[in-house]
């Protein structure tokens, strides 16, 4: 059977539980309970199930999981903010069985060769994480790419369970009008800008969507083939339970305590009635960037003066917690174009096509993710640096409380990281400008420049900080350097190089929220390799298998 709203009796202790059943969460999941028939895991999804629902696995129906009311997606919504005019932010991310994965827009990117490096961890290198984004990929080589000998079958995965292709509808006049104008403003088409090190150009776009038009999500493509084959007993998913925290004894991980979605939430007379399982072996959470340091908060891991304030027995003080949320910023321009209606996914998305209509036609523009050019863009040094960092917090220990999240947005006071989004919001309008089928901008969507402006310009200022004062200079040595970042890391880190929580035992996070710093690209790929990392690193620990 496999899932189970309801946890049965013979599921109160299981070897390893998976809280969070995201993309991350399902890979971990899926591999581990497949290395030892033996070994029995849960995981613990806090949505529903997805299999098989038509929203999620036809990729033109993507804005139906982000509508306000949808259940298919959380909803964070952060702190008011003056440096936002006064808005709260609503971040979204997954919310039901393969998280993001079910809910993105599918667009396959991965980061940069420095984005993994600049991390410093030994074992999570570049050459490391290639090899796990490839273990999740099978990638299908598009007609129109060259590779000039370049890919020996070692730049993207051939046998994954994640699909990407190229197939299925494209919008090629408007795909072939992008890239020309792009070129026109001084951006070259590239065959590939998914190499690590491929940059400053435009590509025709590859996806997570395989060659018959479904959506690759790591629930499909990794939890119901091995519930279906019916050579998993082991594996178990618990559906639309939430965890509010890890069970300890003695400082090591015994299991979690969750909440059914079913039970009404409760107040401070009549607190919720919650449920525990335990995990002789390991927990590992795996509930997102956001996800996760509320879980670790309401268990008692955190920094103690924030448990404290939110009534949370410490048990291991830990600073880095909740801290360096750091994201990226999505800033949506329109224009009106010259197409005609069937090259966009406007009826699909306003309703003039029904999901019946399209899914009973088999119509082609259900594998349509709308998505057919992609750019990545590195501007000049002096251009922008943008190192700003937000904070995600509990304030009570119970899972209704809403979080203090800080999104950090637009907060550098020297104003480098709103630099950023200036020359993003020129660069991409030049290239607008420049397509064919420009029919001007959609107003409310761009800034509101002062009438009789140009719309022109505001230039970055450079930053460089002032000269330090008389003293003499220190000297330091490559060990001090080494010294001083090792403590830096410690200060503010949660989790060591084989994601073990420091300070406790048995507990393990394995999502984004695990990365020293960001990485230039969307971040599913990073995401999906994290989950495999982890799984090897389990496996190889447990000694599962042998
Ligand atoms: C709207 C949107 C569009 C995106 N588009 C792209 C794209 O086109 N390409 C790309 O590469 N990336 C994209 N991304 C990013 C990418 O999908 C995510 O970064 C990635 O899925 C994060 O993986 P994760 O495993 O860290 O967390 P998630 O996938 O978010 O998994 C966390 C899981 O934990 C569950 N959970 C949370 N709290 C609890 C709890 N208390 N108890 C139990 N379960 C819980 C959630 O329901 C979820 O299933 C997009 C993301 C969003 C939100």
């Amino acid at each position: 059977m496999g899932f189970y709203t309801n946890l049965p009796p013979h599921l109160q202790e299981v070897d390893i539980i998976v809280a969070g059943g995201g993309s991350a969460g399902c890979i971990v999941a899926a591999r581990v309970s497949d290395a030892d028939p033996n070994l029995s895991v849960l995981l613990v999804e806090g949505g529903a199930n997805n299999d098989d629902n038509p929203t999620i696995t036809h990729p033109a129906f993507l804005m139906a999981n982000l509508a306000p009311d949808s259940k298919h997606s959380l909803y964070w919504k952060a702190n008011r903010s003056n440096d936002l005019a006064g808005r709260e932010l609503i971040v979204p991310s997954g919310g039901l069985l393969g998280g993001g994965s079910s809910v993105n827009l599918m667009v396959y990117t991965r980061p940069q060769r420095s984005d993994f490096d600049s991390w410093k961890t030994p074992g999570w290198s570049a050459d490391d994480m290639l090899q796990c984004m490839n273990k999740a990929t099978d990638y299908h080589h598009h007609q129109w790419e060259t590779y000039h000998g370049a890919d020996d079958g070692h730049i993207h995965g051939s046998d994954g369970p994640m699909h990407v292709s190229g197939d299925g509808f494209r919008s090629s006049r408007l795909e072939d009008d992008f890239i020309d104008a792009a070129r026109k403003s001084g951006w070259p088409e590239v065959p590939d800008l998914q190499t690590m090190d491929a940059i400053d150009g435009v590509q025709r776009a590859m996806r997570y969507v395989d060659p018959a038009g479904r959506r690759q999500d790591t629930a499909h493509q990794y939890i119901h083939p091995l519930i279906a084959d019916g050579r998993h007993p082991n594996l178990h998913v618990l559906l639309e339970s939430r965890v509010v925290r890890v069970l300890f004894e003695d400082k090591r991980a015994v299991g979690v305590e969750f909440q059914p979605v079913s039970q009404p939430s409760g107040d401070n007379d009549n607190p919720p009635s919650t449920r525990f399982v335990r995990a002789k072996r390991m927990v590992v959470l795996s509930c997102g960037a956001l996800g996760t340091p509320g879980i670790l908060e309401r268990s008692g891991v955190g920094d103690a003066g924030i448990l404290t304030s939110a009534g949370v027995p410490t048990i291991i003080h830990s600073p880095g917690v909740g801290r360096n949320y750091q994201d990226h910023h999505m800033m949506i321009y329109s224009y009106k174009s010259t197409l005609f209606p069937e090259e966009t996914l406007d009826a699909v998305c306003s309703g003039r096509l029904s999901v019946e209509h399209l899914v009973q036609q088999n119509s082609g523009i259900l594998s349509w993710n709308g998505v057919d050019a992609s750019c990545k863009l590195r501007p000049k040094d002096e251009e922008c640096v943008s190192l700003v960092w937000g904070s995600i917090h509990i304030t009570g220990s119970s899972l209704d409380d809403s979080p203090d999240f800080d999104v950090g947005f637009f907060s550098d006071p020297e104003g480098s990281d709103i630099q950023m989004h200036i020359w993003m919001y020129k660069t991409q309008r030049e290239m607008a400008r420049r397509m064919r089928c420009f029919d001007g901008e959609l107003a409310w969507t761009h800034p509101q420049f002062p009438s009789g402006s140009q719309a022109a310009p505001s230039t970055a200022s450079s930053t460089t900080p002032s000269a330090p004062g008389s003293p003499p200079e220190l000297a330091y040595s490559d060990a001090d350097d080494q010294a001083i970042e090792d403590w830096l890391r410690k200060n503010g880190g949660v989790v060591d190089a084989n994601l073990n929580v420091h300070g406790v035992q048995a507990l393990k996070v394995a999502d984004l929220s695990i990365p020293p710093s960001n990485i230039a690209a969307n971040a599913n790929s990073a995401a999906m390799a994290i989950g495999e990392k982890a799984a090897l690193i389990l496996i190889n620990e447990l000694e599962l298998g042998n």
